[in-house]
């Protein structure tokens, strides 16, 4: 059907709330917009499902969150009365509309005859993952666009294990829920029904108590910290989202006690008012955060995106400035000191192993190879790191250490089996314990690491191409690459090519199979001057990503490279 009969169904539809209504006159006036929003089904990206809260079959709203909890709906029919007993954890974030559209997917559910815990009010992703573990669910759903404008919400759907759920499901799923030829009719059951009958159960405090109780395994040295609690004051922020219903308890039973709100930002608020997107990989989000430790003389801040899975941190240099870390410098700080704790108490053995992307720094990696532990490549997608997790525990092959995405996500306890911000945060309070128990600060911790090991210097960056037209933009782009083989990426020896969606690597030109990662549209260059660069269209946002990641002598040759590789990749993907 052509996005205009699209458009016309959903101005004929029936059962749109005044607000869909009001939006599809307002928006509806533009050509382009209804070809965009009603060109296609929304997709399922690395993350589910993720749009602008908007009227459209392309868009997150009632609807197609509806017609997506069908799908699941009938993949947990078709795995029978066990699967539909042990039902499905739903948990919402801070954004418009997330708890409405949480309450629309436990109903739909629910008209299925499967059982429902609903948290009973905003809580992190993790706590998500934690709950479909804990509670032995079948499946979880997180209503949540995780650190985007507030102008979009999304749909992370996730499976047993805890993890989003893997290709093979959310294939399964997705095939479900367009088989839902009518979006405004898909069944839900109503709330006081699915009380009544016990279907629909509610869930909070309960699942909170044995989250932070499993958090306090995530400290490594509580001596350590309790010995130091007096020497850091931390500044805390939860960018007006969910990480506020727990951070308090978490540090403080983790014997942080000198850890300060930024009131302005402790606002549960689907604006993010003090933001222009809640994410804490800019330094924007850190501003508040910065006048209040001038104010009370803190040294770390550290920011927790809207669901709490990412986590952001700032530390002051001996200049008294901040520098807001990259998320790959978080994680090399984190392993580092990891390693350094378990080899000094004699509980590093060679079988442990850290797990990260293949877009993300290589430095955590050189440093585990240093201390003779194991590494891991995987794709991006928190999903393969927690398979990764299992294959370990089935296979008993090696032991989980940690597990990172440059994207600001970290795990360390796999009682979770997305990325934690809960954890994330406690690990980096203890690293900073650390570096405060030597008389030093955060940065002149990295510095140390950058002097050991040459300095690792990444830079991601991503081009927006929105729409379908985006779409079409980053396929070509994306297939005129793979065709040429580039042999130089500016003025510097291509020496070798993964090219994962081909699934082969191009070298001296031989090509042999990349067999050991699921198919995937990206691509990296391995340079002659030890550079890696990597491009993909990103599964979350209208963009595509390019990475840089250079090892030079000394930061201010590094950053330099990194600038030039970058401005390569922008002529490259004009
Ligand atoms: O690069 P993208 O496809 O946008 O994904 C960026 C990030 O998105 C989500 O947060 C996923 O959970 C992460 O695993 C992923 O790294």
């Amino acid at each position: 059907m052509k996005a205009k009969e699209v458009f016309e169904e959903w101005q004929n539809a029936n059962n749109l709330p005044d607000y869909l209504k009001d939006q599809l006159d307002t928006l509806g006036k533009d050509e382009k917009w209804i070809e965009d929003a009603f060109g296609q089904d929304i997709n399922f990206g690395t993350a589910g499902m993720r749009g602008r809260l908007e009227p459209g079959t392309n868009r997150i709203n009632l609807f197609t969150v509806g017609r997506v909890t069908e799908g699941l709906a009938r993949l947990i029919d078709e795995n029978g009365e066990e699967a539909k007993k042990r039902g499905v954890a739903i948990s919402f974030d801070s954004r418009y509309h997330s708890r409405e559209f949480a309450e629309h997917a436990a109903c739909i559910l629910g008209a299925h005859g499967i059982h429902v815990y609903l948290f009973d009010d905003l809580r992190p992703t993790p706590e998500l993952s934690y709950a479909v573990r804990h509670l032995h669910t079948f499946a979880g759903i997180n209503i949540t666009a995780s650190h985007n404008a507030k102008q979009y919400n999304g749909y992370k759907v996730y499976g047993e294990d805890g993890a989003q759920m893997a290709p093979e499901n959310a294939d399964r799923l997705f095939a479900y829920a367009q088989k839902v030829t009518d979006i405004f009719s898909v069944k839900a059951a109503p709330v006081q029904e699915l009380r009544a009958n016990g279907t629909l159960q509610l869930i909070g405090e309960d699942v909170d108590e044995d989250y932070l109780n499993e958090l306090k395994q995530v400290t490594v040295d509580p001596e350590m910290v309790k010995a130091n609690a007096d020497k850091l004051k931390i500044i805390y922020t939860p960018l007006h989202g969910t990480g506020k219903m727990l951070y308090d308890r978490a540090f403080r039973q983790g014997g942080f006690d000198n850890v300060i709100p930024v009131p302005s930002q402790s606002i549960i608020d689907p604006e993010f008012p003090t933001t222009i997107k809640p994410n804490p990989e800019y330094r924007d989000v850190f501003k508040p955060g910065f006048k209040l430790a001038d104010e009370v003389n803190a040294n770390v801040i550290i920011a927790t995106d809207p669901d709490a899975d990412r986590m952001g941190a700032a530390v002051r240099k001996s200049d008294g400035d901040f520098q807001v870390l990259t998320g790959n410098q978080i994680a090399t700080l984190m392993a580092y000191y990891l390693l350094v704790h378990m080899k000094e108490s004699g509980k590093l053995t060679s079988d442990y192993e850290i797990v990260t992307s293949v877009v993300s720094s290589a430095l955590p990696f050189k440093i585990a190879e240093d201390f003779g532990i194991k590494t891991k490549h995987v794709l991006t997608g928190f999903k393969y790191i927690g398979e990764e997790v299992d294959r370990m525990k089935k296979a008993g092959d090696a032991k989980f250490l940690m597990g990172f995405e440059e994207s600001y996500g970290y795990l360390f306890k796999p009682f979770a089996r997305d990325k934690d911000a809960m954890q994330g945060a406690l690990m980096f309070a203890e690293v900073a314990s650390y570096y405060a128990s030597k008389g030093m600060t955060v940065f002149d911790g990295l510095q140390e690491i950058w002097k050991k090991y040459g300095v690792a210097y990444e830079i991601t960056k991503a081009i927006e191409m929105p729409g379908i037209g985006g779409q079409k933009k980053m396929a070509a782009l994306m297939s005129k690459l793979r065709d040429e083989h580039l042999s130089e990426i500016n003025g510097v020896k291509v020496n070798k090519i993964q090219d994962f969606l081909k699934k082969e690597t191009i070298e001296n030109g031989n090509v042999t199979p990349l067999e050991e990662f699921p198919e995937s549209n990206v691509l990296k260059y391995f340079l002659d001057d030890e550079t890696w660069v990597a491009l993909r269209p990103s599964g979350t946002e209208p963009v595509i990503k390019a990475y840089v990641g250079v090892n030079k002598k000394d930061i201010a040759t590094a950053e330099k490279a990194a600038q030039g590789y970058q401005a390569a990749l922008a002529e490259l993907l004009k």
